[in-house]
């Protein structure tokens, strides 16, 4: 079985470790057939992911956080490659649901002796994600907090409090698959594939990555007292039974804004858009586990 490891050097906070040092001391210990390709830009392990899937590799590696999974795990659609995660990124949200090692000696050995499954793949308009996509505050936050200059949790907190204050809920129309029409508001309108964001916040702690629906998350608005609550539905994953928001399932949406909505697809921001059309296809992808 040969293992491509394709590692994002640019992902997460400590960047003094010698990674390909570390991944090949691991991967030959493991007794591993492997190759590590480095990513050199933005969208390159895309490419690198379906090259080796192409020729081969049986498992491909994210090395990085859930932008370099994303990433991978899109060059791996159509083809007969498992995705593997070795989490380096600060969220790291695909790997925790799938209670991967978070460690790199631990996540290395996983994915060197793995057991294979299936797993749903979620699109916005045309844009694949594996964990979430959303639309509003959690979207605008992405995009600030890439443009920060900094990473890391620290950072997103201290975006998303200065933002909190000034940003406004916008009107929205949501179609549900089973023609449910929602005229509502939209906070914060979460797709949840898995069951959180990363770092443990869990957005939808019902969601199962195999049954073939999106669970639907909707903040219609934020008063201070409702974002503490939000807040500690989300670390305690008691969002789901607080009054806080409201869910459903589906396994297509529609949305319509009356303004320009920021969105993101597992926590990278995308563009802003006025309609929306959010997608699942069942079990897209196998994963080793
Ligand atoms: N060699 C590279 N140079 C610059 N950017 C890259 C390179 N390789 C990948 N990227 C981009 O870096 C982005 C961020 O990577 P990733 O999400 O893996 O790490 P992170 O931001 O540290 O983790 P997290 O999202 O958990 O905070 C990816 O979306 C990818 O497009």
């Amino acid at each position: 079985m040969r293992i491509c490891f394709i590692l994002n050097p640019t992902s997460g906070t400590n960047r003094t470790q010698d990674v390909p040092a570390l991944l090949t001391r691991y991967a030959t210990a493991a007794g591993a057939d492997f190759e590590i390709q480095l990513t050199q830009r933005a969208g390159h392990a895309t490419e690198l992911a379906r090259e080796a899937a192409v020729v081969g590799c049986r498992v491909v590696v994210a090395v990085g956080g859930d932008g370099t999974v994303n990433e991978v795990a899109r060059g791996l659609l159509g083809t007969e490659a498992a995705l593997g995660i070795v989490p380096r990124g600060s969220g790291n949200g695909l790997a925790r649901h799938l209670r991967l090692p978070l460690d790199l000696p631990g996540a290395v050995r996983r994915v060197c002796q793995p057991t294979f499954q299936r797993m749903d793949a979620g699109r916005i308009n045309g844009h694949w994600f594996f964990c979430t996509a959303g639309l509003g505050f959690d979207a605008h936050v992405s995009k600030l907090f890439a443009q920060a200059g900094t990473r890391g949790l620290s950072t997103y907190v201290k975006v998303a409090l200065r933002e909190y204050r000034r940003y406004r809920p916008t009107p929205v129309q949501m179609e549900l698959e089973n023609q449910v029409l929602v005229d509502t508001h939209c906070y914060v309108l979460a797709f949840a594939n898995a069951a959180q964001y990363g770092n443990n916040a869990y957005i939808a702690p019902q969601a199962n990555i195999q049954d073939g629906l999106l669970d639907v998350c909707l903040i219609d608005a934020l008063p201070m007292l409702r974002a503490v609550r939000v807040g500690v539905g989300l670390a305690l994953g008691t969002l789901a039974t607080s009054s806080s928001a409201a869910y459903h399932t589906s396994r297509r949406i529609r949305v319509h804004a009356a303004q320009p909505l920021g969105f993101h697809v597992d926590g990278d921001y995308v563009t802003d858009a006025t309609d929306f059309e959010v997608e699942l296809t069942p079990l897209a992808l196998e994963v080793a586990v």
